[in-house]
Formats: C-alpha cells, structure tokens, sequence
C-alpha cells in the first residue's frame, strides 16, 4: 500500500461582518473572516494537506489571490478540486484532521456539522474526518481573537 502524508496552516484576520464559515459551515459571528475567497480557514487547511501530501504545491498556486476569477468563491471548490487531483494520481483520502485556534466562536457545537459538511464536499467518510479546537489561553494574535488559524494533517492512499 502507498501511504502519504500532508500538512496544511493558515491564518485569516477577524473584519466587519455578521458570521465566519469553517470547515463550510456559517456560524453566526459579531465579526467576519477576511479573504481574497470566502476564507474559511478550515477548508483551506484541507486543501493544503492534500497538496502537501501529493506534492502539488498549496492553495495558492492553484487558486491564485491575485486571479478576480476566486473573488469570494466558496472553498467547496478548492477542496473538490484537491480531492480530484488525488483522484487523478490514484489516490483517495483516507482521513482528515483538523485543528480550528481561535478564543471565539466555539467550534465544539459545530464539530460534528463541520465533519458532515467536509463528508459531504470530500466523499470522505464522516468517520474518517476530525475536527478539534484549541484556543491558545489568550496568548498571541488567536488569543486577541484577532483571527483565527488552522492546522491540518491529511494522509492519502493508493
Ligand atoms: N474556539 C474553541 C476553543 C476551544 N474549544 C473547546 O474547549 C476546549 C478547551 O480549550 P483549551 O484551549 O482551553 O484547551 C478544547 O479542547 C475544545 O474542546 C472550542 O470548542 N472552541
Ligand atoms: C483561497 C485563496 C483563493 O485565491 O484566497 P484566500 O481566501 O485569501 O485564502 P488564503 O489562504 O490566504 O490564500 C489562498 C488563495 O488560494
């Protein structure tokens, strides 16, 4: 069997707005998520993880910031086309884990949301998908709640 293994980080600052959308699901929020895409930090760690794992570069190299075509696209699209990209070498993900580090909002009732909305977009079992928080216990730019990071592991199999 051929196993690989990916990493994904990404930061995304706190701006105006009413919600965030992580790991696909709107959580209703006293601020928003800033981003060339609809940044939802979660999905992008994803991606990045798959990239990482088939050394296809990362998120950006795929969906350039620079490209108007991303403008405020939601990540759905970035996380099937790494999944199909997988596909393409042969490859299907076997699990996901997902760390959200932010003070607010909570994720623990969101969890098992986001894990069937990552299933939904990936065709990954929801079983095979985690999704966890941390805050950093007020220390650093998370723990000013001033955005929120992600960590991601991936692992592949052919
Ligand atoms: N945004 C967050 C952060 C944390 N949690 C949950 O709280 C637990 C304790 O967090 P610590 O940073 O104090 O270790 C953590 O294990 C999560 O279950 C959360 O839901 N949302
Ligand atoms: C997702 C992309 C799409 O243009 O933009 P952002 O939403 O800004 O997200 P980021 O993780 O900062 O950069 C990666 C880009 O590919």
């Amino acid at each position: 069997m051929d196993v690989r293994v990916g990493n994904g980080f990404d930061v995304h600052r706190f701006g105006p707005g009413d919600h965030v959308t992580l790991c696909g699901v709107r959580i209703p929020f006293g601020r928003g998520l800033q981003g060339h895409s609809d940044a939802d930090v979660g999905l992008h760690v994803l991606c990045d993880a798959i990239y990482g794992a088939l050394a296809e570069g990362d998120i950006g190299r795929h969906f350039p910031p620079s490209e108007a075509e991303w403008k405020d696209t939601d990540s759905a699209v970035f996380l099937r086309h790494a999944v199909g990209l997988a596909a393409e070498r042969g490859y299907r993900v076997n699990a996901f884990d997902c760390t959200l580090i932010c003070e607010e909002p909570k994720i623990g009732p969101h969890a098992d949301a986001m894990r069937e909305r990552v299933a939904e977009i990936s065709g990954v079992a929801v079983d095979r998908i985690s999704v966890k928080a941390t805050t950093t216990e007020r220390l650093g730019f998370a723990g000013r709640a001033e955005g929120i990071a992600a960590l991601a592991t991936a692992t592949l199999i052919a």
